[in-house]
């Protein structure tokens, strides 16, 4: 697993560094010359422009650029200062040397002449606006934006795409779209998230310094990148001694007159993704439409009331029913009333393995005015128990329903709220959303986000499925957890992708991300097992790069 770390965090870690002896300036020295070794890489790349800031990010761009002359490229740094006017002294001085080393230096040219300039350059390098960018870019930087991002040419990142927030992952303004982010010290998480899987690319970290993994680790990373390789122990070795119980059993409880169809989705999404046996609980009134859809999935007909929703007499019946599977998920298109919140509790004091989604997290919310925080004794269990909130619903059960949270960093900060309160390990929040986080008290997992093709109605239902199932085949230890989750969100996102590959990226609907999930688990886990194969020779489902296209 990759650390991440937020940007805070970084600039800490760059301070221990200097304690170490590693001085700013030889790390800039590193930076650009990290930077370099990206161009220098490129196949048949020979002219390069680098846009230069006037902070540190600059600075990289011009270690980087002499560098590069003094390897034999035809190099040409764009600045909006003569370098003896930049006001940091490492920048200046580093500036400086790169004018002497002979180096073409282009000050404030107007956009005519940058646009030809960018468009005749094999690759730009942006080194513009780095992590003490804030606000929105301010000119010239926005129309130097707008000049990269139109000129066809291989844009190199150094540190963050510029006009992109590193922590938050989103942009104000105009932010450039880069094909390959080298990034200093560590992954930081806006890199990872939101406009960040636009911008960034393919993501190279540079370590800059030997001392750097162990300080990096002491910083106390926010979350961590999986691997395809952290998941190895996770899958189970193949075995013909098995029956359809003990390749797990799930029970899905949901449904309403409104809203038939998604429990359905996440009970074939379920089955799909390898639980043996998997029943469907949902209210009597839609119980004749829902078997009939169902030919493989037997469904029980629990008491409703007039309007098509459970009443409070489902709440023993499914507790009878979920003490006899292997797990249970609970929610999808329940609605919230009385009966489906005295199903969700009644679940919740229950003593086996749970998934609480969609309106059985507005249950949770409903009982916990908001405040799910607060009653911790709520999800006081011994048992597994992983909600899977989108983050409209994870900001109900925190009291954020006014200011759900934009970022991946504040919806994990919101889901952390909701395990640091109740303290054990059995609690596992899935903040979905384009980058999802896995988060327990232990740690947060960033599974590898699939296609935008999984943005799509019913998709978090089959997601519910999904891990509802894993769950049920695999006995994973309670510290676990957040990695079965992170797994199961990958294999989604795994069946996304064939899914997008058979219907086109904008025809996919949730029933194919379900056919495509059981082609997905085989895939998946053969790149799990043989990893070099699959990102030589046969294209690998999971491009390591943040935008996926490339090596991280
Ligand atoms: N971490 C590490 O170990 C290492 C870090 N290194 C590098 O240092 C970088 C951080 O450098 P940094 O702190 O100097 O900030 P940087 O990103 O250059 O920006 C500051 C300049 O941008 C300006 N500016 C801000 N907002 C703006 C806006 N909206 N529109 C326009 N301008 C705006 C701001 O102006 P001000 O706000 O002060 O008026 C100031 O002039 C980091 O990303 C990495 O590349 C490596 O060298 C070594 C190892
Ligand atoms: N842009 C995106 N890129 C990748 N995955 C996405 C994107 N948008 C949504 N997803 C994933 O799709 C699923 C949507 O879940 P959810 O919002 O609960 O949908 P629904 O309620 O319609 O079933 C989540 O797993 C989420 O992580
Ligand atoms: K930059």
């Amino acid at each position: 697993m990759q650390p991440v770390l937020n940007v805070e965090d970084v600039r800490r870690v760059e301070a221990a560094l200097t304690e170490v002896g590693v001085s700013v300036s030889e790390l800039m020295h590193r930076a650009g010359a990290a930077a370099a070794s990206e161009v220098a890489r490129m196949e048949g790349a020979d002219t390069v422009t680098v846009l230069a800031g006037l902070g540190n990010n600059g600075g990289d761009g011009w270690v980087a650029a002499e560098n590069l002359h003094g390897k034999g490229f035809d190099v040409t740094v764009v600045t909006p200062v003569e370098p003896d006017d930049l006001r940091g002294d490492i920048a200046r001085v580093v500036a400086k040397s790169a004018q002497d080393s002979g180096v073409k230096v282009v000050v404030g040219p107007p956009r005519e002449t940058l646009d030809v300039l960018l468009m005749g350059s094999d690759v730009v390098v942006d080194a513009m606006l780095g992590t003490g960018f804030h606000g929105e870019p301010r000119a010239p930087f926005d129309i130097w934006i707008d000049s990269v991002n139109a000129s066809g040419s291989h844009v190199i990142a150094v540190d963050v795409p510029s006009g992109l927030s590193a922590q938050t992952g989103l942009a104000s303004g105009k932010y450039v779209v880069a094909d390959l982010t080298v990034t200093m010290l560590s992954l930081k998480p806006g890199l990872l998230s939101d406009r960040g899987r636009d911008a960034c690319g393919a993501i190279v970290v540079a370590p800059l310094a030997e001392q750097t993994e162990r300080l990096v680790r002491e910083a106390d990373p926010v979350a961590w990148r999986a691997d395809l390789d952290d998941y190895v122990d996770l899958l189970e070795p193949p075995s013909n001694a098995v029956d359809k119980f003990t390749r797990g059993s799930v029970l899905v409880v949901g449904g309403s007159s409104r809203f038939p169809g998604a429990p359905m989705m996440a009970a074939m999404a379920a089955a799909r993704a390898g639980a043996g046996y998997v029943t469907l609980a949902v209210p009597a009134q839609i119980a004749p439409i829902v078997q009939s859809q169902m030919l493989e999935i037997p469904v029980v007909a629990l008491p409703c009331e007039a309007d098509g929703t459970f009443s409070l007499k489902a709440a023993d019946l499914v507790a009878e029913l979920a003490e006899k599977r292997s797990a249970t998920l609970v929610g999808p298109g329940m609605r919230v009333t009385s009966g489906t919140v005295g199903i969700v509790s009644t679940l919740l004091a229950g003593k086996r393995p749970l998934v609480v989604d969609a309106d059985a997290l507005n249950c949770i919310s409903r009982l916990t005015s908001n405040r799910v925080d607060d009653f911790p004794e709520l999800l006081r269990r011994d048992a597994p128990l992983i909600m899977t909130p989108h983050r409209m619903e994870l900001a109900r059960l925190v009291g954020l329903q006014d200011t759900p949270p934009t970022s991946l960093t504040s919806a994990m900060e919101a889901a952390r709220r909701i395990v640091w309160s109740d303290g054990g390990s059995e609690v596992c929040v899935v903040a979905k959303g384009s980058a999802t986080a896995c988060v327990s008290v232990d740690v947060a997992i960033l599974p590898k986000p699939g296609p935008a093709a999984l943005a799509t109605a019913g998709s978090g239902d089959v997601l519910g499925g999904v891990i509802a199932a894993l769950l049920a085949r695999t006995g994973v230890e309670n510290e676990d957890l957040p990695l079965l989750a992170a797994m199961a969100c990958e294999m989604h996102g795994y069946a996304g992708t064939i899914a997008a590959e058979r219907y086109g990226s904008r025809g996919v609907m949730a029933r194919d991300i379900i056919d495509a999930l059981g082609l997905a688990e085989d895939a998946f886990e053969e790149e799990v097992a043989f990893p070099d194969a699959a990102k030589s020779g046969r294209e690998g489902r999971r491009d390591e790069g943040a935008d996926g296209k490339g090596d991280e």
